[in-house]
């Protein structure tokens, strides 16, 4: 069992927002390994006071719907350690830094830049066996990338697979991972899940917030790489892939892979990218700071996949992202090629005879950084948090998942970065280019 948390990018914005929100959210309910502890380490040049004070006004911020008593256990149990990735003896220090010696999780809380010397740093450092190393996304910037990431990956965890969790947090959203119970057998909707009934299918994720101060990093990602190749696509895995026999983490693995197998290769002609320019929701995105406007970053990006499997003959899948958008659209929609059956599950919304959509982001929206979700019910990294600690893979990707989701993307990627189809523009806080 796990009983280090060793959380590296600890003083940054997604530890900040969600990690440790995420983490006080676990301790209120009682669903913490016994005994675990915190190790946060990052680069300032702290000490375990002011990285408690640091949790404190992250928790006062983000985590104000979780109990004080929860919150201050949380701060009162948390120690910090300097590292410096450029030195894996600070790393193998920070490793050491907690009493027990027992498995570690190493959560990567950094800048993908980061992840390789990360994960070579703890591989030196020798992990106790039992111990994983959890990885945020985008895993590696195109496919030769991502398979490089999981040899080291590999190399660091000694083969085991299980060892490396490489997370999306999409798997964690209570509508993302209700999906496949929407076609249960007996639903309304069990007979319909196939070509022969579904034209279309849109997965959408846009956002009325622009790209703020992440410019720095979005700049190097773009809307394809930072949500559509992870978040959208995994998305798409679960809601065409072939029901698992059974409720085992190895039978949702194998039918996700084999879903991202019959994905097929999209023509140029069936992507769609664009960036937002000046409009009514504010600045052109080349102007944020630290945007170099010649490497031409799509901040929308749309991809129409066809999946080569008899069920889905005939049906386009849509994914679509963007920044900067005139309304918050979190949702799939089913287009269905006649009105749809009576006796719809309630997470499904009739918007028309024939088309019914069903809301993504229903149950937990970050609003301004505020927490809304379901009493009871957890948040997306929530669910990562305590599948990564518990030993869970639900909402991990694995090594073939991860490589199998870019060998359909990276030729949509290398076409973009050729100029095809041309980069378009929309005005920020508009529904897109062209939009239907
Ligand atoms: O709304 P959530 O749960 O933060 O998920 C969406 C976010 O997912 C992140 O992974 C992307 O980097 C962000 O750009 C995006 O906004």
């Amino acid at each position: 069992m796990i009983t280090r948390l060793l959380l590296l990018g600890a003083t940054g914005d997604l530890a900040g927002r969600f990690l440790l929100p995420a983490l006080a959210e676990l301790t209120a309910a009682g669903q913490l390994p016994e005994g675990l502890q915190l190790v946060g380490a990052a680069e300032p040049d702290w000490d375990d006071a002011r990285f408690a004070e640091h949790v404190a006004a992250r928790l006062a911020e983000h985590a104000g719907d979780v109990p004080a008593a929860a919150r201050q256990a949380l701060v009162a149990g948390a120690r910090y350690r300097r590292v410096d990735l450029g030195d894996p003896a600070t790393v193998a220090a920070a490793v050491a830094a907690s009493p027990g010696g027992g498995p570690v999780a190493a959560y990567l809380a950094l800048p993908p830049s980061l992840f390789p010397a990360a994960v070579r740093a703890l591989g030196d450092a020798g992990l106790p066996p039992g111990s994983r190393i959890a990885v945020e996304k985008p895993f590696g910037r195109d496919l030769a990338d991502a398979r490089a990431l999981n040899a080291l990956l590999a190399e660091a965890t000694g083969g085991v697979e299980a060892a490396a969790f490489r997370v999306d947090h999409f798997l964690g959203m209570p509508a993302v991972a209700g999906l496949p119970a929407l076609r249960a057998p007996g639903s309304a909707l069990a007979g319909q899940w196939d070509g022969e009934h579904l034209a279309q299918v849109d997965v959408v994720w846009e956002e009325t917030l622009d790209v703020g101060g992440r410019a720095g990093f979005y700049d190097r990602t773009g809307a394809l790489r930072d949500v559509l190749q992870n978040h959208l696509v995994q998305t798409l895995t679960l809601l065409a892939m072939e029901l698992p026999a059974t409720a085992a983490e190895e039978d949702l693995h194998r039918e996700r892979l084999a879903l991202l197998r019959a994905v097929r290769v999209p023509a140029p002609s069936a992507t769609r990218r664009a960036r937002y320019t000046a409009g009514p929701a504010g600045r052109a995105y080349v102007d944020a700071d630290g945007v170099d406007p010649a490497r031409g970053t799509e901040t929308l990006a749309e991809l129409v996949l066809e999946v080569g499997t008899p069920r889905w003959a005939g049906t386009r899948f849509v994914l679509r992202t963007g920044k900067a958008m005139a309304a918050d659209r979190k949702q799939v929609v089913l287009h269905l090629r006649a009105p749809a059956p009576d006796g719809l599950p309630p997470e499904v919304e009739r918007v028309a005879d024939d088309r019914l959509a069903i809301a993504l982001d229903a149950a937990q929206q970050a609003t301004d950084g505020v927490r809304v979700h379901a009493p009871g019910e957890r948040t997306a990294y929530g669910a990562v948090l305590a599948d990564v600690l518990a030993g869970g893979s639900r909402t991990a990707v694995s090594a073939a998942e991860a490589e199998e989701a870019w060998r359909f993307v990276d030729p949509v990627r290398q076409a973009w970065s050729d100029g095809e189809p041309p980069l378009l523009e929309y005005p920020a806080g508009s529904p897109g280019p062209d939009a239907d």
